[in-house]
């Protein structure tokens, strides 16, 4: 719980996260720069001081958004008076902590008041309001920024409550506008959801959140699979969501636009037929719910990053807009027919936003629409997607791709402009006639649903010579800072009608360059349909030719492809995605070859192998039926528990696993499917721990050699029968308190008797409430207290840091006020705690903490 069991690097990663995401360091030549000045300033006698504000202004952005329309003339000052101030201080309620109702009173109840007391010096600002935008009041936001609430002592009360709350999971500090993208997702608990640039996870905790709207204990049938390429980003995203003890998340670490197909074909399922699992029964990896929160360049996030004010220039968005659409693109080849994606950005640059909406459905060419979600989180204030805009390039305003001089074809791609016209696009081209002249005021065709007809590709344009986008753009959402003291976002919402086209490459311009569909074309070949019976793969570079769905979908494959030189002719199958079988069946050979990695290397070192994936540990399913039994029977897990066949490991060598993960039935036919189909996805983490091997020493042996993991806990409480204490307020906070209890010295001796009587090894206390009856009567729900234990020979000691219990201890005494005699009181004297237990409880702790991946120590179901 809170990172503090985290490895040094991993805290360090955190903070860093937690902190700001986007914080910059200063490159090297700047602090070089720095350095100088300060030599020679100090040569010259005349110090300066080395800490400056941030410059809150930059022309260029000033120039830039101005000539933009980015807001109307007369908004200008309010949006630049708001973009330089800091940005308040906004977080969500986590559902899923047993606490979130207690959390939500005190801010209703308790905050809302005090704070309007004591910290607006009685004007009339709300100082905390719930974000009204958001469902059951889960989303608040603060008047007050996280530099005025860490400064002002009047708030330090409101402070320490965030910082707390915020430690221990039970909130997630957020920007307000970062929590919009999910809430368009429209995700149900059965969905398969894909967050392609997923770290460090804050949207990701949010779906999962929709996927487990249920009780704690049930496993949704949908799944969340999160996706960065950047694996220390991703660490952060596992810490965050590992609050969630969700069986129903997998993380992976790929470039977004090169995400695998996890296409089971014939030779793969060939290949894993003596395997012993059953067939899944997905063929092809494809999702209900996309998100593509793009990286960008970030201005939106001006006011909680300022130094982005010294470094912002135009350059920064022309150059992200390539990688944001083939990200879009393959986000869209992954989505199910029927499916939506949400497309955003922190930026507010249209290039990043606008531009690349309308390539998507230009590319898609009526297979994707733009929806209009005006009518879908009305109290949220936005405002409409621009339909015209320039694009800037080495100083140089351009109105569309016949400005763009003939050395920079290759920065500034057709796609940039709002019309996305090629050379191609313009009748019997003429070099010397600019674009406004050949198109003339051509009518708006568009038929209005967001769906493009074949006369949109030629642009309206103005009486300038302005293009103007026939898309309906003004479906996106922008949302200003100066709206609802936020920062900046854009939103897009598409929906996917009908299978993504083949694309027909177009022609480049007049110099060899590549036009923007060529986004894509990093790879070098193209793949040509052949009437339904077939792909052919050429190594052709830069030729016109056919690019699938299958090659927006797999660039990877066909670039390697290329490589080799090879021409390849397969059968196409019924589903769209076309993947090379000659490919697949050198992925397994590679991975066949990986296989036999560690046996050559032998005894020397071990080279953990994840397909072909090496250095990244293998995902293996658990098999050992004894050991899979003995946890059975020990626990009692009641046979309604989905238990054989969703246990996996991620060490090859069965004999020594340390941490067995626990899967969802969805987790596990994705699992399924990608053995099938080669080991494509490169998985980061799977599932969710649910136990660890316990060592003890001789004579105090357990019976069952894993204990519960505190992560896994809240998943499996409400399916455990056996090895369960039920606690009085009392002795559960002596527990905390004391960490190791002799059974005897319990002020309920029942509970005492009742320890006395597990077997030895882990155990789970449970706190009764409000004077509940254990265990006959008692229910397990999302309130649910309890924590792993380990029944020694004479006591009960808690498997929990001190650091943790501290934290459990203190939000018990907030949300649970308590009616029981103090602690003093009823303190067992010094002789009663069992000093042998209490040793054995530390070093086990301290095992833990040596584990990279063990963090949450206390549990809350
Ligand atoms: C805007 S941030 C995502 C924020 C995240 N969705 C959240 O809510 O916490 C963009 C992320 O994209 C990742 N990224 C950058 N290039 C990528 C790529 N080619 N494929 C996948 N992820 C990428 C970065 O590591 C970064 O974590």
């Amino acid at each position: 719980m809170g990172g503090r069991n985290r490895s040094r690097t991993q805290r360090r990663h955190f903070k860093e996260g937690r902190e700001n995401v986007w914080k910059r360091n200063k490159s090297d030549s700047e602090k070089q720069q720095q350095q100088q000045q300060q030599q020679d300033n100090n040569k010259n006698n005349n110090p300066i001081p080395t800490w400056e504000p941030f410059a809150t202004q930059n022309p260029s952005f000033d120039e830039y958004y101005k000539e933009q329309g980015i807001v109307p003339e007369e908004e200008w000052d309010a949006f630049m008076a708001c973009l330089r101030t800091a940005l308040p201080a906004a977080f969500r309620i986590n559902s899923s902590s047993p606490f979130y109702g207690d959390i939500r009173s005190q801010l209703e109840n308790d905050f809302v008041k005090s704070l309007q007391a004591e910290g607006t010096d009685g004007s009339e600002m709300e100082a905390i309001k719930p974000l009204p935008w958001y469902p059951d009041n889960l989303a608040w936001q603060s008047n007050f920024s996280r530099k005025q609430l860490r400064k002002n002592q009047t708030l330090e009360r409101f402070h320490n409550f965030l910082k707390l709350e915020n430690e221990i999971g039970n909130i997630t500090r957020q920007e307000a506008v970062s929590m919009v993208p999910p809430l368009f997702l429209d995700v149900r608990p059965d969905h398969f959801v894909l967050d392609m640039c997923a770290a460090p996870g804050s949207k990701t905790f949010q779906l999962l959140e929709m996927i487990q709207l249920t009780n704690p204990g049930s496993l949704p049938n949908g799944m969340v699979l999160a996706n960065d390429v950047d694996i220390q980003r991703c660490n952060l995203l596992i810490h965050q969501t590992k609050r969630m003890s969700t069986a129903n998340l997998v993380v992976t670490t790929h470039e977004a636009q090169h995400f695998p197909s996890c296409h089971r074909t014939r030779s793969c399922a060939n290949g894993f037929e003596a395997g012993n699992f059953k067939e899944p029964n997905m063929s092809r990896l494809l999702f209900d719910r996309v998100l593509c929160d793009v990286p960008c360049s970030g201005d939106g996030t001006l006011r909680k990053a300022p130094d982005i004010w010294r470094k912002w220039n135009a350059g920064n968005g022309n150059g992200l807009h390539g990688l944001q659409i083939q990200i879009s693109m393959r986000g869209l080849s992954l989505l199910k027919v029927g499916g939506r994606m949400v497309y955003s950005t922190c930026s507010m640059n249209p290039v990043e936003n606008e531009a690349v909406v309308a390539e998507i459905l230009r590319r898609c060419k009526g297979s994707v629409e733009l929806v209009d979600v005006s009518d879908e989180l009305p109290q949220l204030v936005r405002r409409p997607g621009l339909k015209k805009w320039k694009v800037r390039d080495k100083g140089l305003w351009l109105s569309s791709y016949t400005d763009v001089p003939e050395n920079r074809g290759a920065a500034v791609v057709p796609g940039m402009f709002p019309s996305g016209r090629t050379f191609d696009d313009i009748p019997e081209h003429d070099p010397s006639i600019s674009t406004g002249q050949l198109c003339g005021n051509i009518a708006n065709v568009n038929s209005g649903n967001g769906i493009q007809s074949e006369e949109d590709l030629v642009a309206q344009t103005n009486s300038l010579n302005e293009e103007v986008s026939s898309l309906p753009l003004e479906r996106c959402m922008r949302i200003v800072p100066h709206d609802q003291n936020t920062g900046a976002f854009f939103i897009a919402v598409l929906h996917k009608l009908s299978a993504l086209p083949a694309v027909q490459k177009k022609s480049v311009k007049p110099t060899g360059q590549l036009n923007s569909s060529d986004n894509l074309q990093t790879q070098k070949a193209t793949v040509e349909l052949k009437q339904d019976t077939g792909v052919k793969v050429n190594p052709v570079e830069g030729t016109t030719g056919q690019v699938s769905e299958a090659d927006v979908s797999f660039p990877e494959t066909v670039s390697e492809t290329s490589l080799h030189d090879e021409t390849v002719e397969v059968a196409l199958d019924t589903d769209p995605s076309i993947l090379s079988e000659a490919n697949e069946a050198r992925d397994i050979q590679i991975s066949d070859r990986n296989r036999s990695g560690p046996e050559v290397v032998g005894e020397k070192r071990k080279l953990q192998i994840q397909g072909k994936w090496i250095g990244v540990d293998p995902v293996i399913f658990y098999r050992d039926e004894t050991t899979m039994s003995k946890i059975k029977d020990f626990y009692g897990i009641k046979e309604s528990f989905p238990f054989i066949g969703h246990l996996v490991a991620r060490n090859s060598d069965s004999s020594h696993v340390k941490r067995i993960y626990y899967v969802s039935n969805s987790v596990k036919e994705v699992l399924e499917l990608n053995l099938l189909a080669g080991q494509q996805l490169k998985i980061a983490s799977v599932g969710v721990k649910m136990f660890e091997r316990q060592t003890s020493k001789e004579g105090t042996a357990s019976p069952c050699s894993f204990r519960i993991s505190s992560e896994g806990l809240p998943l499996i409480l409400p399916h455990v029968t056996k090895q369960i204490l039920y606690a009085s307020l009392v002795d559960f906070k002596h527990l905390l308190q004391y960490k190791s209890i002799k059974f005897a010295d319990f002020t309920d001796a029942e509970f005492g008797n009742q320890a006395s009587k597990l077997l030895l090894g882990c155990c789970i206390v449970v706190l009764i409430k409000d004077n509940q009856k254990a265990p006959d009567i008692y229910q397990v729900d999302g309130s649910t207290i309890a924590i792993g234990c380990w029944r020694g020979k004479n006591s009960v000691s808690v498997m929990v840091t001190a650091v943790d219990c501290q934290e459990l201890l203190e939000r018990m005494s907030t949300h649970l006020e308590t009616e029981s005699p103090s602690l003093q009181e009823n303190k067992p004297s010094s002789d009663k705690i069992d000093d042998e237990a209490m040793e054995k409880n530390n070093t086990e702790v301290q095992e833990d903490n040596r584990n990279y991946d063990d963090g949450a120590s206390s549990l809350l179901t």
